[in-house]
Parts: C-alpha cells; sequence; structure tokens
C-alpha cells in the first residue's frame, strides 16, 4: 500500500453503519483517509464528496446517477454492503468504468441457512404441526404416516444462485435426498459437479417434494412459479420462498394451500408485508416469516466483512473478490 491513503466516504442507512464503527472502522481507517460517516449524501460536505475515491454503501444510499455522479469526480470505486447493487448502479456508473461490488455473497450465508432449516422442518410438518392442539397425541397417527421425513425425498432448487449453490451443498447434508436445478442460465456440468441435476422447470415441479425458490427479481421472473407449476406439484409438498414476492404467483398459491394439498414456508411476500386480513395468514400450513432470511442482526456484520476484504484488495491493486460487472445485471438480483 502507498503512504497516501485514497479519500473514502461510508453513506449509509442507521441499519447497518452500526457495522462499520469501532474496530471496522479502525480497520478501514488504515486504508483510506475516512471522512465523517453520513447517512445520505446531502449531509456530505460537497469538498469531501469531490474528493471521494471509494465509497462504502449499504441500503439508505440512493442510486449513482448522474446527478450524484457529476458531484464526485473522483470516485473510483464502490463497495455495497448490502445484496443487490441494481438500486444502486447507474449506466453513468459502467461507463466512468468505476469499480463495483457487493456484500451478496455473505448475504447468501443466512439466507441458505434459513432454507435449509425450513426444508428439515417443513419435512417433518413441524410447521403445520405446531399450529395443532396440544392435545395431538405424537407417536400413534404420526407413526403411521410414510410421507413425513426427510430421507428419500427430492429437493428443487430454482435458480442456481448465490443462494441456491449453497442450498444444493448444505442440502446434502440430510444424505438419500434428490437434489434438482432450475436455471436457464446454469451449465448442466457444474450443476452436476454440485451433485444435483439440471431439469426443466416444468420436471422439478412434477418430481419434488419441495420447491425452493432463490432466483432473481428480473421482468422475466415475475409469477416464475404459477398456476401452472403449482399444479404440478404432488399432493404434500412445500413451497419455499425466500426471494421476492413476485416471484411466485399469491393468488394460485393460496388456491393450492387452501385445500391443504401444498404447503408453503415464505420470508417474502407480494405484497409485503401482506395485508392484515390476507387468507395465507390464516392458513395453518403455511408458515410467514418477515423478510428475516438474511438480514437479522448480526447476521450483518458478515456484510461489513466482506466490504472490508474488497477495500483490502482494491487499495493492493488487486482484483476485488466479490466485484460486480455490468454484464451480470441482465441475471442477478
Ligand atoms: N430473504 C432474504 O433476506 C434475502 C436475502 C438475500 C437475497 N434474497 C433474494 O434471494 C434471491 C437470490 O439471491 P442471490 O444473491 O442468490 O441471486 P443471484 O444474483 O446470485 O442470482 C443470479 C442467478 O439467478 C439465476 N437466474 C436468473 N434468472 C433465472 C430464472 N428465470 N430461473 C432460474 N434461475 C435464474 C442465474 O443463474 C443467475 O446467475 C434474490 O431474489 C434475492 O433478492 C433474499
Ligand atoms: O433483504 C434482503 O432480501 C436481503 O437483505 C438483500 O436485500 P438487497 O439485495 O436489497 O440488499
Amino acid at each position: 500500500m502507498s503512504g497516501v491513503r485514497p479519500a473514502g466516504l461510508i453513506v449509509m442507512g442507521p441499519e447497518m453503519a452500526w457495522a462499520f464503527e469501532d474496530d471496522r472502522r479502525r480497520q478501514l481507517e488504515r486504508m483510506l483517509d475516512l471522512g465523517d460517516p453520513a447517512t445520505s449524501f446531502d449531509a456530505v460536505p460537497a469538498d469531501a464528496l469531490a474528493r471521494c475515491e471509494v465509497l462504502i454503501t449499504s441500503w439508505g444510499a440512493p442510486r449513482l446517477d448522474s446527478a450524484v455522479l457529476s458531484r464526485m469526480p473522483a470516485l473510483r470505486a464502490v463497495f455495497h454492503a448490502a445484496g443487490s447493487v441494481r438500486d444502486l448502479v447507474s449506466p453513468e456508473l459502467w461507463d466512468r468504468g468505476i469499480v463495483v461490488s457487493s456484500a451478496a455473497d455473505a448475504n447468501a450465508v443466512p439466507v441458505a441457512e434459513y432454507t435449509l432449516a425450513a426444508i428439515i422442518l417443513a419435512g417433518k410438518r413441524a410447521f403445520s404441526l405446531a399450529r395443532e392442539p396440544r392435545t395431538h397425541a405424537p407417536w400413534g397417527g404420526m407413526l403411521a404416516e410414510p410421507m413425513i421425513g426427510n430421507v428419500d425425498r427430492c429437493i428443487g432448487i430454482v435458480g442456481f444462485s448465490r443462494i441456491g449453490r449453497r442450498v444444493v451443498e448444505l442440502v446434502q447434508m440430510l444424505g438419500g435426498v434428490e437434489v434438482l436445478v432450475a436455471d436457464p442460465h446454469a451449465d448442466p456440468a457444474v450443476v452436476a459437479r454440485a451433485g444435483a441435476t439440471l431439469v426443466s422447470l416444468d420436471e422439478m415441479a412434477a418430481r419434488v417434494d419441495v420447491l425452493s425458490i432463490h432466483a432473481p427479481e428480473l421482468p422475466s421472473t415475475r409469477h416464475l412459479i404459477g398456476r401452472a407449476e403449482l399444479a404440478l406439484l404432488r399432493d404434500g409438498a412445500t413451497v419455499i420462498n425466500t426471494a421476492r414476492g413476485a416471484l411466485l404467483d399469491h393468488d394460485a398459491l393460496l388456491a393450492e394451500c387452501r385445500t391443504g394439498r401444498v404447503n408453503a414456508v415464505l420470508d417474502v411476500t407480494d405484497p409485503e408485508p401482506l395485508p392484515h386480513d390476507s387468507e395465507l395468514l390464516d392458513l395453518p400450513n403455511v408458515t410467514i416469516t418477515p423478510h428475516v432470511a438474511g438480514t437479522l442482526g448480526t447476521e450483518r456484520a458478515r456484510l461489513a466483512d466482506s466490504v472490508l476484504e474488497d477495500v483490502q484488495a482494491w487499495v493492493r491493486g488487486e482484483p476485488v473478490p466479490h466485484g460486480v460487472v455490468r454484464e451480470q445485471m441482465d441475471v442477478i438480483a
């Protein structure tokens, strides 16, 4: 590292800013000449913006469009301590050749953990049984139920994304499970090396006990799992959605869950939150969490550590480990 530290700024909402205090701030200060942290660009003095070479952002940062970028002529790199950079980047940012990185890999860890937990508990019917009266006889009826359990299950992963790939890896620890992947962009050989089989979405829907959604929200993925795909599911199958609500047709899901034919575990919904009178909230076979799979409390420290790693590589002139390039934007979150 040369003696002159590049000028840096941290601009993000308070929900993430705490992760850049104390020790992580000291680590950043060894690499960057850091100005005062701010929650918006309007709170940053014009000369500090003009000098800024390295910007560290997270949720709450506005899009880096031409209006913002014109105030930041020295900007060379943006490190986003959150998942998607879709709402952050602009054509001007790419045109100027500014390095962009995101912490989406780090964010994938807790979402994949949540998904594995949901797969295991759904297999044991734990979500719906927890809502039955406590008088439920534990051994009688349940022991005779061959459809309960995680052995010989077929698990479908929609989207061989960062999170999808990690779920493919984790779910194999169950042993005795078959893992299918549906993703028009995935390479069958790479999927096979990960221990899964690439199939069409229809084939997957017809074969799985659990269908877990891990694709990004794009114009092309709206209602990717719709009436037709849900109708193909086996009786008793579970749909897990930790991706984005818009990927799943909620009217079609409600129709299938209402009859009890299909179960669901949803960390994301459409809309989000659901209206208080949504029937989905009352169904015993539907479990809903309020978009917490990825970003609960301490999990956010992973995002800050990912940014530290990227800043360190960048100041050394090395490739940024979690860099995002313009060409990826058509298929990533
Ligand atoms: N619930 C949470 O807290 C939480 C946290 C992080 C991310 N997410 C969401 O999880 C999802 C996955 O995130 P990620 O970072 O793993 O995504 P990602 O950006 O890594 O996904 C990109 C990949 O998705 C695949 N893909 C694109 N279009 C597809 C399609 N039509 N069908 C199947 N696959 C397709 C492609 O393989 C592509 O490479 C996103 O929707 C993201 O917003 C949720
Ligand atoms: O809440 C989420 O889904 C994750 O934290 C990722 O959100 P982001 O991709 O918008 O950062």
